[in-house]
């Protein structure tokens, strides 16, 4: 399958180096310095893992339309990245966003019908320019976008498990989208204001309750909607704590390092469509208001 990779960062890399292992012809697109290390030594990956593979790497997306667009960019790149990559969607090209948040989808719905939509608990870093570490092994579930199985998403499952990765099909994609997102609506920016890492959430009762808290918040909103759920944030929120109880998480990572964090497509878009449907979500607020707060005292 003729696949391209749109944000060759961390998880992009990842996902594009296990696929380029099994054979298929991935082109990764990033940024020069990465893209520069690719082309000079290959893409290394370490950690669950160890191998290097040698994928197509460029900086600008290449006009003949592939089968595949995987899209692995921040959330807070998507519009500009799809933008870019518009003259190469083709007629039967389909557009699977692996990333966190809410809203990536929809963008790309404006480019095509052929979304599917992702979620992935695996972690990746880049370790430096050409090396990303496979960090932890987890689950990708993908689906069509907003909802319903089909043919290509089963065909994209089938090349990732035999890439190596655990995979599987939802026909409720857009479920799991929101119960991801409801989860990181809670542990991100209470571990960010904290500075502290996950297992401190559960760890400290009066956050345990904030957490539990702000994930009620969300599902209201969520099943004003008319979302529904395979499982329950909030047993997803207890059982990602425990499992990840080492982990600092990916929005105190973006502050430590003085970037910008995906807080306006978390707790931003939880609190916009609460308010297309006149519901006030006070705690997302709060928690947004405070990580865009501290976004701006490490500027
Ligand atoms: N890193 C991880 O373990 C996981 C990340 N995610 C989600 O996946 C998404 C990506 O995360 P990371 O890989 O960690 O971020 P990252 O920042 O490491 O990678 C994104 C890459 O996209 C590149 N990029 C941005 N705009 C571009 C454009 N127009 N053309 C080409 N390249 C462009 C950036 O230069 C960057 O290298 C986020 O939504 C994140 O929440 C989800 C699960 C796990
Ligand atoms: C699951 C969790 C909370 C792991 O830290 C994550 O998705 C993140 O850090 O963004």
């Amino acid at each position: 399958m003729k696949i391209y990779i749109l944000g060759a960062g961390s998880i992009g890399s990842l996902f594009g180096a296990l696929l380029s292992k099994i054979g298929e012809d991935v082109t990764l697109i990033g940024r020069e310095k990465h893209v520069n290390a690719i082309n000079n030594n290959g893409l290394r990956v370490v950690g669950v893992e160890e191998f290097t593979v040698y994928p197509k790497a460029v900086t600008e997306v290449p006009p003949e339309p592939p089968d595949l667009i995987i899209l692995a960019t921040k959330s807070y790149s998507t519009a500009y990245a799809l933008e870019c990559a518009k003259e190469s969607i083709g007629e039967d090209t389909w557009i699977l966003s692996i990333q966190n948040g809410l809203g990536n989808e929809d963008e790309a719905l404006k480019y095509t019908k052929n979304v599917l939509g992702g979620i992935t608990t695996n972690g990746a870093a880049l370790e430096r320019w050409g090396v990303v570490r496979w960090a932890g092994k987890g689950i990708t579930i993908i689906g069509n976008y907003p909802l319903g199985k089909g043919e290509f998403a089963e065909r994209v499952a089938v090349l990732f498990k035999k890439a190596g990765l655990e995979a599987k099909v939802s026909e409720n994609i857009v479920g799991w989208k929101w119960a991801k997102a409801i989860v990181n609506s809670a542990i991100n920016p209470i571990g960010a204001i904290m500075e502290a890492k996950n297992g401190y959430i559960l760890e400290n009762e009066h956050l345990l309750a904030l957490a539990m808290e702000v994930v009620k918040e969300g599902c209201q909103i969520a099943t004003q909607r008319g979302i529904e759920f395979e499982v329950h944030p909030m047993n997803l929120l207890l059982e990602t704590l425990e499992r990840t109880r080492d982990n600092y998480n990916s929005m105190l990572q973006d502050i430590k390092r003085g970037k910008r964090t995906e807080i306006d497509f978390i707790n931003g878009k939880i609190i916009e469509y609460g308010k297309d449907m006149g519901l006030k979500t006070p705690l997302n607020f709060a928690l947004w208001s405070l990580v865009k707060a501290k976004e701006s005292q490490t500027k």
